[in-house]
């Protein structure tokens, strides 16, 4: 069998679809993006279809080697991202050809579902409590949000204050009844990081997820010595080789790579291995589309130490698109009482492409950007 032709699709809500066709006629699909760079992980994909068009889709571990080896420069989350859906598109071949669910090939399901989490609020925390309500009302129990706005290097008492009351409203209004993830996003310095951890501690959310930007991995462990809150990060974080320094230093007790930016399933299977050694969780980051929920669910069904999975069905950013919107076989994705996902009963990674309304949502090629913060200074905040 040989690689014949790989297309990429840029589709609402800000995602990008990658298809991968063979001289066999099986057909493989992958979701490399970086969000907010979609044309530029695109230009990337072009780059190493020239490599992977006309070789064996089966020598997937040989194909990444040389897609990571064999340019000298290397990683980084664009160019992680496209050997992301490429990898992807890869298992899904393999799959679809030996008749199997990529677990399956993985070795095998350590789990019988696996736990998923949902975001409440927006870029700005609002409405959580109305949210949360309306999510556990369909049976989901853990969350996530930002756990703040924007946060100067050295915030005021004020905009401490109003992050640590959103999350004592929500223990006031739910007890332990819920859980939730409260993610930084990078937006707190490492000096605000010590503060709003410290007020924070009472309230015991499940996890603080990006306390500091991935470039201040070194207060990692600083800040998990003054907490027993478990720090979470990962998602800027685009190989084994990030993730190593950073489970040396320590301090991290969830990692969360995301299968569409750390080089794909082949990376991250070994990213949660690497974790596990470390008695570290695996919660991979997704606020994607399906095809990138699929791969990382297929990784957390063989990977003994994955807790949580984030999934971006009613998310803030999903405008103009859905997750199921683009899938088939909808139940693939279902999500019972409490969040839980089930395994797979499809080849490769199990999800039955809308072809068609992809390519015709790629017409009106979607071109998502972040804002830009700043603060009332004029300087450029962390959105
Ligand atoms: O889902 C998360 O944990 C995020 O921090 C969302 C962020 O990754 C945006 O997707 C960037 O555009
Ligand atoms: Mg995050």
């Amino acid at each position: 069998m040989k690689v014949t032709k790989i297309t990429t699709y840029r589709v609402a809500p800000r995602w990008m679809f990658l298809k991968m066709e063979t001289d066999e006629g099986v057909v493989g699909w992958g979701e490399p993006v970086v969000e907010g760079r979609a044309r530029t992980v695109e230009a990337a994909v072009s780059e190493l279809s020239e490599f992977i068009i006309g070789k064996d889709p089966s020598r997937i571990n040989d194909l990444w080697q040389a897609m990571y080896r064999g340019g000298f420069y290397r990683g980084g989350a664009v160019f992680m991202s496209a050997i992301a859906g490429i990898d992807q598109a890869l298992w899904d071949i393999k799959g679809k050809v030996l008749n199997a669910p990529v677990y399956e090939l993985l070795g095998g399901r350590v789990r019988d579902r696996m736990k998923t989490y949902c975001w409440v609020g927006g870029d700005r925390p609002a409405d959580i409590i109305a949210q949360m309500k309306e999510r556990l009302a369909h049976g989901f129990d853990t969350f996530k949000m930002n756990g703040c706005e924007e946060m100067s290097i050295i915030a005021s008492s004020k905009q401490v204050d109003a992050a640590v009351a959103k999350v004592a409203e929500i223990r006031e209004a739910f007890g332990n009844t819920i859980e939730f993830g409260l993610d930084f996003h990078g937006r707190v310095s490492a000096p605000m990081a010590k503060v709003l951890v410290k007020e924070l501690e009472p309230f015991r959310p499940l996890f603080i997820e990006e306390p500091v930007l991935a470039e201040q991995a070194e207060y990692y462990p600083r800040i998990a010595a003054q907490t027993s809150i478990p720090i979470a990060a990962g998602e800027r974080m685009y190989s084994r080789f990030e993730f190593k320094s950073v489970l040396e230093r320590g301090g991290i007790s969830i990692v969360q790579p995301d299968l569409s930016h750390a080089g794909g399933i082949t990376e991250c299977v070994k990213i949660a291995a690497m974790a596990e050694a470390y008695d570290v969780a695996f919660a991979p980051h997704c606020p994607l589309g399906p095809i990138a929920l699929a791969a990382c669910l297929h990784v957390d069904f063989v990977s003994w130490n994955a807790t949580l999975q984030e999934q971006s069905m009613g998310i803030h950013y999903n405008k103009g698109g859905e997750v199921l919107d683009y899938v088939r076989n909808k139940e693939a994705l279902k999500l019972d009482e409490g969040g839980y996902a089930h395994p797979f009963t499809g080849p490769g990674l199990g999800i039955d492409v809308n072809e068609e309304l992809i390519i015709e949502r790629s017409r009106e090629a979607q071109d998502w950007r972040n804002p830009l913060w700043r603060h009332p200074d004029g300087s450029v905040a962390e959105w």
